[in-house]
């Protein structure tokens, strides 16, 4: 297969060149779409400057130099170096081997996508390749000695750190990918840590300044100590050494001695020691054929302190911290400080003066006793922190009365925890360790991101570097920013299973190797002068120094080259520059704020504009519920009530079949004996409804015969108007025998109907009493009660009516006969009488009376039986204004027999007659 190693975006340039790095993470976000992808991602350090488009980046290598040559060629670029472990049989076995990592020389290796993995899927859909070639230091496969790993990447950094310099060297990879295999080492195959002890331990022979009087202290300062503190030091490291030694003999029991072949100058023979699995290391002889530190400054004399501790969940522990006190789970954690500088250190961290190899390894041994480890799906002894082991050395010059530290530096080794995905962690433990791990090589990656775009971009302003975003970085920070140089390794597992680790970890990786070393102090000054060499504000398009000082020197930014006016002005240049940047920072500052208070507005006004939403539809949502819940008690009262109600109807239509049963059996309510009123309450009341049904319908009955009465009553009024007339026709002379015997029948008629009257009136009053007392238990009782005094009151009237009617015939009787006598007489003396029914003799006042009267008798006579029109006049409506009406037509209907009868009921009889209501009391 033909692979096409052009470059991705064709112009790797800065910006460009940062997205060829990213390419494949960003095409997987959707970060960006490429009309056609290439068949091959290619992730190089291509850092020389400017490759022409046609130019494949593979073309650009980095120099690198070759097996036994390794410390050679371009120094200033961070070295990364790549390490494939082989696949255990296990792995084998389990068809893990799919060829995806195939080393096509030194310094490339090619990635291809097995079947399974993520990588494939993404590919095939056509948003990622599916393979991709990346470029290293150096390569270095699973057939890689210890020895020969350690020969081409660290060997070179213990001399640099004897002359002087700061290294730092950091293992990155997946878990279960060798790191700690690596810086370690296992079983007889000793790590680069060990075999940098013995290394140094070797070159410092006769060189070791053993007294404990200075000590390193914060980012790079020595401190001289007092005999006493001196005493706590040795204690301290005896203290840990016993522990170690303790630890070992418990554990296998075999001697603990450590012969590291050098610092004990013992034979190259015999290393190997009878340590238990991890912890036993030992170094082929020739590791130690190194000679002596031949280059190393005369006079001058070395103290070797070392530290170590570790960076577990964005915390740091001290390693060393041999208190006794401590328990396992309770360590104390360290603080990050700053020195005057602002040069981060860990405070308060231990520091062990070591006398030789094998005490810095006893040293780093009991250290690990107090390091995360734990088991991991994918690598039983995993480690669960960032470990990092710090040789100081002491560049000492004795003197005569006391030692002077002249200079420190530093040999760091970091073994970095294992990236992972955090989801095939089943434990809560592991899950969190396995965040904080990836979060903080993440920023690492950052960090690196951005100090390779400063790099790259000098003209722009620099971007920040985000160091203080993770503990790791910011322990580390000094090794990025001129206080040494940095190395790194990647492990890498050959399992088709974690390609898709594996592919991440490289592409990381491939940021780091267009890194180049951060700026030394001699760079800081070029920036300097630099600044020097602008145009200034006052106009000046040029400052001294382009006089003086040629570019080359400037570069070199030899600052002791200036004179003091020079230097004069480029203070002054400083200060307008410190000036200018402040504010610039306040501009900057001012423009976040307010972008950041109108982006917490909109957030505020739109939470409440969701707020207010919320409550509407709150509020709606209750107001609904709340009508359901009354439209469903609503219905269940209406039913409740419709169903008692027709209950109730159910009980009084029994009730009143019942009663007519009961009245067929007893056919008058006289009948009733008394008992029956008078029995148990509970009967009573379970009749109440029975009797209140008769009771209506005696009521009713009783209304019936009082209209019938009451017809009656007004027959006797027609009786009486009768009367009156007859009394006009008997003061006509000469039908005066006629009119008195038809008076006297018509009163005769008159008293029988009155008596008639009165029975009825009496028996109706019998019912109505009997209809009260049936009533009074029952709901409608007091309206039954108002009913019936009612009619007791309209019968009272009738009573009186009837009495001053039976009076007024009393009166008109006397009146007649005495009218009778005075006609007898009349005749006797008159014989010649006026002719019967003539107008004419009557007196003119009489005859008014006459005249008016006249027309009523004829009318009344002519009128049929029932008098129905009277009836009505005297009984229009049983209404509250039947009083009114019958007074009116009492009035309208007034006699001069009327007016007297009403004068005497208005004096007091002198024998009532019985009223119904007497009656009722006498029955
Ligand atoms: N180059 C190698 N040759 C032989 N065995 C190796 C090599 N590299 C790693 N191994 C073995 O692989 C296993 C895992 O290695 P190691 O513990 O160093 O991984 P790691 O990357 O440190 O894992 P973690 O990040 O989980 O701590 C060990 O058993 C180790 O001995």
């Amino acid at each position: 297969m033909a692979l096409s190693l052009s470059s991705p975006s064709a112009c790797p340039y800065d910006e460009d060149e940062e997205i060829a790095v990213f390419e494949s993470t960003a095409a997987e976000h959707g970060g960006f779409t490429r009309p056609r992808l290439p068949e091959i991602s290619v992730i190089s350090p291509g850092l020389d400057p400017r490759p022409s488009i046609t130019q494949p980046k593979l073309a650009v290598k980095p120099a690198v130099a070759t097996q036994g040559s390794c410390d050679e060629g371009n120094t200033d670029r961070v070295k990364v170096f790549l390490r494939i472990r082989p696949l255990t049989e296990t792995e084998r076995e389990r068809g893990e081997e799919q060829g995806c990592v195939a080393v096509q020389d030194e310094e490339t290796l090619l990635l291809k996508a097995p079947k399974e993995s993520q990588n494939m899927r993404t590919a095939e859909r056509g948003i990622t390749q599916s393979m991709h070639k990346f470029s290293f230091s150096k390569i270095f496969g699973s057939e890689t000695t210890q020895q020969q790993f350690y020969e081409c990447t660290m060997k070179k950094m213990v001399k640099d750190v004897l002359q002087g310099e700061n290294r730092l060297l950091y293992t990155y990879g997946v878990t279960n990918s060798g790191k700690t295999y690596t810086i370690q080492g296992s079983g007889r195959e000793a790590g680069l840590l060990p075999r940098a002890l013995v290394s140094l331990f070797r070159k410092l022979q006769g060189r070791l300044y053993g007294a404990m009087d200075l000590k390193p202290v914060m980012y790079q300062d020595v401190r001289q100590l007092e005999p006493r503190e001196v005493r706590v030091e040795e204690i301290r490291r005896n203290s840990l050494l016993k522990e170690d030694e303790n630890q070992m003999s418990r554990r296998g029991g075999t001697t603990t001695i450590w012969d590291s072949g050098i610092g004990g100058l013992s034979s190259t023979s015999n290393i190997a020691t009878q340590l238990e699995d991890t912890d036993s290391v030992c170094l082929e002889p020739d590791s130690l054929s190194h000679s002596g530190g031949d280059d190393l400054e005369e006079g001058v004399q070395f103290s070797i302190w070392v530290s170590f501790y570790e960076i577990y969940n964005e915390f740091l522990y001290d390693l060393l911290d041999a208190s006794p006190s401590l328990q396992p789970r309770k360590r104390a954690t360290l603080r990050l400080s700053d020195d005057k500088q602002g040069n981060p250190y860990v405070k308060d961290l231990t520091w062990i003066q070591v006398r030789s190899a094998e005490e810095a390894w006893r040293i780093l041994r009991a250290g690990r006793r107090n390091q995360s480890f734990a088991s991991t799906h994918l690598n039983q002894n995993s480690s669960r922190s960032h470990s990092i082991f710090s040789i100081r050395v002491l560049h000492v010059r004795p003197e005569a009365d006391s030692a002077q530290a002249m200079h420190i530096s530093e040999l760091t080794v970091c073994d970095l925890a294992g990236s992972e995905r955090c989801k095939e962690q089943r434990n809560g433990e592991r899950m969190k360790e396995a965040n904080n791990i990836n979060t903080s090589l993440l920023t690492l990656g950052r960090c690196i991101a951005a100090l390779r775009h400063n790099q790259n971009n000098k003209s722009r302003p620099p971007q920040v570097v985000p160091f203080r975003d993770s503990k790791l970085t910011r322990v580390l920070q000094g090794f990025f920013c001129g206080r040494g140089n940095s190395s790194m390794v990647v492990n890498i597992n050959p399992c088709a299973s974690i390609y898709d680790e594996t592919l991440q970890a490289l592409k990381f990786s491939a940021i780091a190797t267009q890194l180049v070393h951060g700026p030394s102090t001699k760079t800081r000054v070029a920036y300097i002068l630099s600044l020097l060499r602008e145009p200034t504000a006052n106009g000046n398009d040029s400052t001294v120094l382009e006089e003086e000082e040629d570019e080359s020197d400037v570069e070199d930014g030899d600052m002791t080259m200036l004179n003091t006016e020079a230097l004069l002005q480029a203070i002054d240049v400083l200060k307008r520059e410190v000036q200018r940047q402040r504010e610039e920072k306040e501009v900057l500052e001012a423009t976040v704020r307010e972008q950041v208070v109108s982006e917490m507005m909109e957030v505020i006004s739109g939470m409440q504009e969701g707020f207010s939403e919320t409550l509407e539809a709150e509020r709606a949502l209750i107001e609904e519920r709340y009508e359901d819940r009354i439209t469903n008690v609503q219905k269940h009262l209406k039913k409740f009530y419709s169903q008692e109600l027709k209950e109730r109807d159910q009980e009084i239509e029994a009730l009143s079949a019942a009663l007519e049963k009961r009245k067929e059996a007893e056919p008058t309510p006289m009948s009733v004996p008394q008992g029956d009123f008078e029995g148990p309450r509970r009967s009573q009341r379970l009749t109440t409804h029975t009797e209140a049904g008769k009771q209506r319908a005696e009521l009713d009955q009783c209304r019936a015969e009082l209209l019938t009465k009451s017809q009656a009553n007004c027959l006797v009024l027609v009786a009486c108007a009768e009367l009156t007339n007859l009394k006009m026709q008997l003061e006509v002379p000469g039908s005066t025998g006629t009119l008195t015997s038809a008076a006297d029948r018509k009163l005769e008629e008159g008293q029988r109907n009155l008596r008639q009257l009165r029975l009825d009136l009496q028996r109706l009053g019998l019912d109505l009493q009997s209809g009260e007392r049936a009533c009074c238990r029952n709901t409608g009782g007091e309206r039954l009660r108002q009913a019936l005094t009612a009619a007791d009151e309209t019968l009272v009237k009738q009573d009186q009516i009837l009495v001053e009617l039976q009076n007024g015939l009393m009166l008109v009787k006397a009146d007649l006969r005495r009218k009778a006598e005075a006609l007898a007489q009349t005749q006797a003396i008159q014989p010649q009488l006026p002719p019967s029914g003539s107008d004419t003799c009557i007196t003119p006042g009489s005859c008014k009376k006459r005249g008016c009267g006249a027309a009523a008798p004829s009318d009344t006579e002519n009128r049929p039986p029932q008098k129905r029109p009277f009836f009505q006049s005297l009984f229009p409506m049983r209404t509250p204004t039947r009083k009114y009406n019958t007074r009116a037509v009492e009035e309208a209907n007034i006699t001069p027999y009327s007016r007297i009868l009403r004068s005497r009921q208005q004096s007091p009889p002198r024998s009532p007659a019985p009223t119904p209501r007497s009656l009722r009391g006498k029955y």
